[in-house]
């Protein structure tokens, strides 16, 4: 399946990578950071990155921003909202909530990687309000409800 999504750079972002897949089947598209200066991320600390983008894309599809394994690996730096949302009608900046999960202050300097963007399709969905739902095996059973081996 292929579809097509609009990507607009934002005024005084000219210079900023456009989201990238770094290797043929990758499922992210890594984004870039469009902070004007570094910024520090203290540990414990959260903020909004911007990259300078925006997109449009068809009904039915949305955006996930979702962290990079080896900025979280190494450094503890992750999105705290993952995976984060892009609604298919948000025309806004995209912006990336990163948090220092880490122990060691972490520098953020423009156009570089901070996380990556998932498209995912999303059905339609109609809620149906009913006063009794059908029986399962699981019924209410959750929250380990099934042992943990
Ligand atoms: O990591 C994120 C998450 C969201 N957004 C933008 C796009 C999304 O369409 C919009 C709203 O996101 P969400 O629904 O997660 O936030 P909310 O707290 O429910 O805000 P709203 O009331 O605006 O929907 O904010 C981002 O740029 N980055
Ligand atoms: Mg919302």
């Amino acid at each position: 399946m292929s579809f097509n999504v609009q990507i607009n750079r934002l005024a005084g972002n000219e210079d900023i990578e456009l989201p990238r897949k770094m290797s043929e089947l990758a499922s992210g598209f890594d984004l870039y950071a469009a902070v004007t200066e570094d910024i520090v991320f203290l540990p414990g600390q959260r903020g909004l990155v911007p990259t300078g983008l925006a997109i449009a894309m068809p009904a039915g599809l949305e955006a996930q921003i979702r962290p990079r394994s080896g900025l979280a690996f190494k450094h503890g730096i992750t999105c705290l909202n993952t995976p984060g949302t892009i609604d298919a009608d948000y025309r806004g900046e995209i912006k990336v909530l990163l948090i220092n999960l880490g122990e060691e202050p972490f520098t953020i300097k423009r156009n570089e990687r901070i996380a990556q963007m998932v498209f995912q399709i999303v059905p339609e969905v109609n809620l149906i309000p009913v006063d009794e739902l059908s029986d399962t095996e699981r019924g209410a059973g959750g929250f380990g409800h099934t042992g943990k081996n």
